[in-house]
């Protein structure tokens, strides 16, 4: 069923582009909303993002657009593809303009003072708004080029998750339905930051067996944390948790593996990100993901291990090292010890 009335992307990176594309294709009126006239004009005459993207044809149907205020006057459902660091300042000054609205989150990061996930500061912000997330293995390119892909929207709004279905489901995107949003949102956020360690291993030269070593270890880390935080682990077997896992640790069109190869090649962290010019969200979400472990008291040898080379000045040899000679630990830990059998 086609909407009644525009749908709105907020942002004009790569991700905003993939999805109001694919809500165009669907049949429906898309309004991207961008800070930068250029890039809008570029846009409107083009039919191209000058930035992101390159090579993807925009759809007709998508308008870009640079008034934010009116965007979300026009529309009432509206997809957020803003960076974390960005997500509260542009939205909170148009607080009571979103209420009633249905806000979905496509922001996979965390809030550097708080700890807030994004859907959390859009509830803080228009506390009478319907919230939810989508999360999942969606490589913007991939998804722009009709890739067969997978999503989830999350939501207790079972409503909103219908709409989501409705509005984004279609002949190369599948979108599955969860209740758990704060599962689904933590994994997406969690699962940057070991994207940069396994693009970091792959510069080094390290082998498969190093590759499946980290992606397992790092699925037993972050669900570990998130048992903490009151999550449930089953979230972290779906889509959103070991899918999004594997594919941002093994492509090398994930931004965070990028930044991992470019330190791996001998980069420092300033360099790597210049070099990217995109959003890589693991960066900060290492530094407050770190802090928090230590806070809580859980175990997170591999955030620990990257924050020292990192921002510690430790060598990438001394962290093997110690990762390496660490007391033996249980394979599975962290589903027994959490309550949820
Ligand atoms: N690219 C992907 O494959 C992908 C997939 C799923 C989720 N995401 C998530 O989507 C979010 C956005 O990522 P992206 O890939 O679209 O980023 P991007 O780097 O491609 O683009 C970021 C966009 O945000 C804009 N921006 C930055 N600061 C802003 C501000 N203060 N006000 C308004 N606009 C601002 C930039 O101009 C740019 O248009 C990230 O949290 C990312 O984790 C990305
Ligand atoms: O390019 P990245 O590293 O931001 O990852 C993109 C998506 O999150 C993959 O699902």
């Amino acid at each position: 069923m086609t909407e009644q009335r525009p749908i709105a992307v907020l942002g004009g990176g790569s991700f905003g582009t993939a999805v109001a594309n694919l809500l165009a294709e669907n049949g429906h009126a898309v309004r991207q909303w961008m800070r930068d006239p250029e890039q809008a004009e570029a846009i409107r005459v083009h039919r191209e993002n000058p930035r992101y993207l390159k090579g993807i044809k925009i759809h007709p149907a998508v308008e870009p657009v640079t008034d934010l205020l009116e965007t979300l006057t026009a529309c009432d459902l509206c997809f957020v593809a803003l960076p974390s660091s960005a997500l509260r300042s542009v939205l909170a000054p148009h607080a009571e303009r979103l209420a009633g609205k249905l806000l979905v989150s496509l922001t996979k990061g965390i809030e550097a003072q708080t700890f807030k996930l994004m859907s959390e500061i859009l509830e803080e912000i228009a506390p009478q708004a319907r919230i939810g997330v989508l999360s999942g293995p969606n490589l913007a390119r991939e998804v722009a080029e009709h890739a067969l892909t997978a999503t989830v929207v999350a939501s207790e709004d079972e409503e909103l998750c219908e709409r989501v279905q409705a509005v984004l489901h279609g002949r190369t995107f599948r979108v599955y339905a969860s209740s758990d949003r704060f599962g689904v949102e933590l994994g997406g956020a969690l699962k940057n930051v070991y994207a940069i360690i396994a693009g970091m291993a792959v510069a080094l030269g390290m082998g498969e067996n190093t590759k499946s070593m980290l992606i397992t270890r790092a699925l037993a880390e972050m669900t570990r944390f998130a048992v903490n935080q009151g999550a449930n682990p089953m979230t972290f077997l779906g889509l959103a948790g070991v899918g999004d896992l594997i594919v941002t640790c093994s492509s090398p069109k994930s931004r965070n593996y990028q930044v991992g190869f470019a330190l791996g090649q001998g980069l420092s962290l300033e360099d790597a990100v210049t070099r990217l010019g995109e959003v890589a969200e693991g960066v900060n979400t290492l530094k407050v993901l770190k802090a928090k472990a230590q806070e809580v008291g859980v175990y997170m040898p591999l955030v620990a291990g990257l924050h020292a080379i990192l921002f510690e000045g430790r060598t990438l040899n001394q962290v093997i090292e110690l990762l390496m000679r660490a007391e033996p630990k249980t394979d599975v830990d962290f589903i027994s010890t959490s309550g949820f059998n």
